[in-house]
């Protein structure tokens, strides 16, 4: 089998320089207009889309669900063909079913292999390539499933299978190597033993009347679900053939991450005879907790813990090819919460090594290990960008395989890799990398065009990245947006309303990638200038970049804002009488400290969705642990010290036209943040306006809630909205 780095040598050589060149200073700019000018182009106008006869209409929320979704890929044992969800969406009805598509890596046109399914998802190619497996809620051979079940379908046609009927569903899975047996998460009473145990509990569920959420448990409910009651995530083998199920952890104290178990918290070995998996290692979870590994042998039941260290979190582990080494990702918590996930691996003596110590950035999960096991493949985020990388377990050094944008996921088989990725500029879409020439240039073959035509109706804002000196004189990025059919680098013209638009987390980063919620296209074409500030704080600049803010919260990002701010009011299309700021939840915590911390009239409306408005009170939500962390204090220790850093401590300052978003099914920011924040607006008069979702979590999910959310959004910046005389031309 060929590996990535044998087919690309020269190209991951010549990447290595750019990522290793990752620590130099980007480029400076005295002003905005100065760092325009000296802003590469090179995302901007690659907005490659066919030509249109009239590519004209605003591209607004009602476009925006009518673009395809596209998932992460998976391929065929031979890289010929890929498997995608792709997830359509009807306004009228409010309704999404997703289904799965086949895309030839060779060329041909990508073909619907299921149309049945209300939501067909995590498609996985056998590693015999002769079916697909995928979970499903589907009414089919006269059964509806009331929890997602696994579904068997062959690639070249056919019906699909059911092959589990579980009575507390499937959640995730993985093929074992020899194509006869599938390992999958579900969510079991752990003191029980045997399926009809299970199923009896089921049914006892199902037929009991009182609704009552009852535990002694410190991680009970996680972003927008109770975590069942009594019920924990194990691991199970199921045997195709026989449709034989197994539980690998009865009877043992193991279970799953409570939060998220995905696929990416197990794995197979190669000879398919142990499965390694992370695990909380705590008698008591809470989220917070340091994961250890552990591996259970399949054929005697027993389970051993791997790795453990109280100081480190271990998760997403990997078995090489040749199972002598499994790599994972490492987080060194005892040392510092906010430390970078890093690669690591573990050899058979028990021998662990953090790899990418002297790399300053995240690797996300899954990790791949290339086919010479040489190499692990990963994502990692990049200064706003975030690219896939092969990490050279010898030299310890990283290489570009593919640069984005915004590199979602991937697929690697038999020399094939294949991407998800998006920008700006276009939705996800699936693409074979190749390298070629001399300078064995990235060169990306699109292999399927599902959004072409209807992207191609709507003229989009040119993107574009700058660098400012932001607080203590840092180097702070900026992403401008701007309407389209306007440059900012040509003169004349009239004046642009400005949206900063602040970014959650404080985690996390806004880049050149395509928001399915908050839309910049969307927004910009609306006329507004979009600024996504990566303040301090925000991931993909390094560690120290990240825990700047660390226990003072809104002390750096503030500045970084209000510096970013007026460097784009000096511009000469900046209208200072329309200057609006919108977030979501860490975003919306920034909105509702500016509204406490700025004059009146410095912005002319805040959007406030999801935001953080009370610190103590936050402690309702299902991460009480980390904010306690990131603040520097418990509240009953120091309150001082939480209340330096709390939006609800300057409440009696509030003074700017508030829109306050908020959905019930918020467990990460309680709802009741909302509902004081807009009461104490309302209370003391300052124009304020709620939206209030019954049926939405932190994010907004649902088509019918978005166009809404999209058209109060608008609405009350308009509103608040004190146009200058003239107006710049061209949008
Ligand atoms: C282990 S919980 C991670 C919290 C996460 N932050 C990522 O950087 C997050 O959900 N942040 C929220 C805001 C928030 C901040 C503090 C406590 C709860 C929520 C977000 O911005 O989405």
């Amino acid at each position: 089998m060929p590996a990535v780095k044998k087919k690309h040598s020269t190209a991951t050589a010549k990447t290595t320089t750019k990522a290793s060149a990752k620590t130099a200073t980007p480029p400076v700019a005295k002003t905005v207009a100065g760092a325009l000018a000296k802003t590469s182009r090179k995302t901007t106008g690659k907005a490659a889309r066919p030509k249109a006869a009239a590519a004209s209409r605003p591209f607004d929320v009602d476009a925006l669900w009518a673009l395809d979704r596209v998932g992460a890929p998976s391929l065929s044992p031979d890289g010929a063909q890929a498997v995608v969800p792709v997830t359509r969406f009807d306004m009228e009805k409010n309704h999404g079913s997703t289904s799965l598509w086949l895309l030839s890596t060779l060329g041909g046109q990508p073909r619907a292999l299921t149309h049945a399914g209300e939501k067909d998802g995590q498609p996985r190619w056998s590693p015999q390539g002769d079916r697909i497996a995928f979970i499903a809620r589907r009414d089919q051979e006269g059964a509806k499933d009331e929890q997602p079940q696994l579904y068997v379908i062959p690639p070249d046609g056919g019906e699909a299978r059911r092959v589990t009927r579980l009575p507390f569903g499937v959640e995730s899975f993985k093929w074992f190597p020899d194509g006869k047996r599938l390992a999958f998460v579900s969510w079991v009473v752990p003191t029980l033993k045997g399926q009809p145990a299970q199923d009896r509990a089921r049914q006892a569920e199902k037929d009991r009347k009182e609704s009552a959420y009852v535990t002694e448990e410190g991680f009970y409910r996680f972003w927008d679900h109770s975590l069942p009651m009594g019920r924990v995530p194990h691991l199970h083998e199921l045997d195709l053939e026989t449709g034989a199920v197994r539980d690998l952890f009865e009877g043992t104290p193991y279970e799953l991450s409570r939060a998220e178990p995905d696929a990416d918290t197990f794995d197979i070995s190669p000879d398919g005879r142990r499965i390694v998996f992370s695990f909380d290692p705590a008698e008591k979870k809470v989220l917070e907790h340091r994961n250890a590994l552990a591996e259970v042998d399949l054929r005697s039941g027993r389970t051993q813990v791997l790795l453990r260290d109280g100081d480190w979190d271990f998760t997403a582990p990997v078995y090489s090819h040749a199972g002598h080494h499994i790599a994972f990702i490492a987080s060194h918590q005892g040392l510092k919460h906010t430390m970078p996930q890093q690669l690591a691996v573990l050899d058979t003596h028990g021998h662990w090594a953090v790899l990418s110590e002297d790399w300053d950035q995240e690797v996300a999960a899954p990790l791949r290990w290339d086919e010479d096991d040489l190499g692990v493949i990963f994502c990692a985020e990049d200064r706003g960008r975030r690219h896939l990388y092969r990490f050279d377990v010898k030299t310890l050094h990283a290489f570009l395989l593919f640069e984005g944008g915004h590199a979602g996921a991937f697929a690697l088989e038999a020399g094939t890799l294949v991407v998800l990725h998006d920008s700006v500029q276009f939705p996800p879409r699936v693409c074979v990398v190749d390298h070629e020439g001399e300078a064995d240039e990235q060169v990306l073959r699109r292999i399927e065009s599902f959004n072409d035509e209807a992207l191609a109706a709507h003229r989009f804002g040119l993107h574009e990245e700058l660098w400012y000196a932001g607080a203590q004189d840092e180097l702070v990025q900026m992403w401008l947006i701007y309407p389209p059919g306007f440059d900012p680098r040509k003169k004349g013209g009239g004046k642009l309303p400005l949206m900063q638009l602040i970014h959650g987390g404080p985690h996390t980063a806004m880049g050149d990638s395509w928001h399915w919620r908050w839309n910049h296209q969307a927004m910009a074409a609306q006329g507004y200038v979009v600024a996504c500030v990566n303040y301090h704080g925000s991931s993909s600049f390094g560690h120290r970049f990240a825990d700047s803010i660390t226990h003072r919260w809104a002390e750096l990002e503030l500045q970084d804002i209000e510096t970013a701010t007026d460097l784009l009011l000096k511009q000469p299309w900046a209208d200072p009488k329309r200057v609006f700021a919108t977030g979501g939840s860490y975003g919306g915590y920034m909105v509702a400290w500016m509204n406490g911390h700025l004059p009146a009239g410095r912005y002319q409306a805040y959007v406030c969705h999801a935001g953080c408005f009370d610190w103590q009170a936050m402690f309702a939500n299902d991460a009480y642990h980390w904010h306690a962390k990131e603040l520097g204090a418990w509240y009953w220790d120091d309150p001082a010290k939480v209340a330096s850093q709390n939006p609800v401590s300057a409440a009696g300052h509030l003074n700017t036209p508030t829109l306050v978003i908020h959905g019930q099914l918020d467990y990460r920011v309680p709802d009741a943040q909302g509902l004081a924040y807009y009461n104490t607006l309302k209370a003391q008069g300052v124009a304020a306006r709620l939206v209030w979702f019954p049926d939405e979590n932190h994010w907004v999910m649902k088509p019918r809630n978005s166009r809404l959310w999209y058209g109060e959004f608008f609405d009350w910046l308009k509103r608040h909205d004190a146009p200058s005389k003239t107006r710049a031309k061209g949008r």
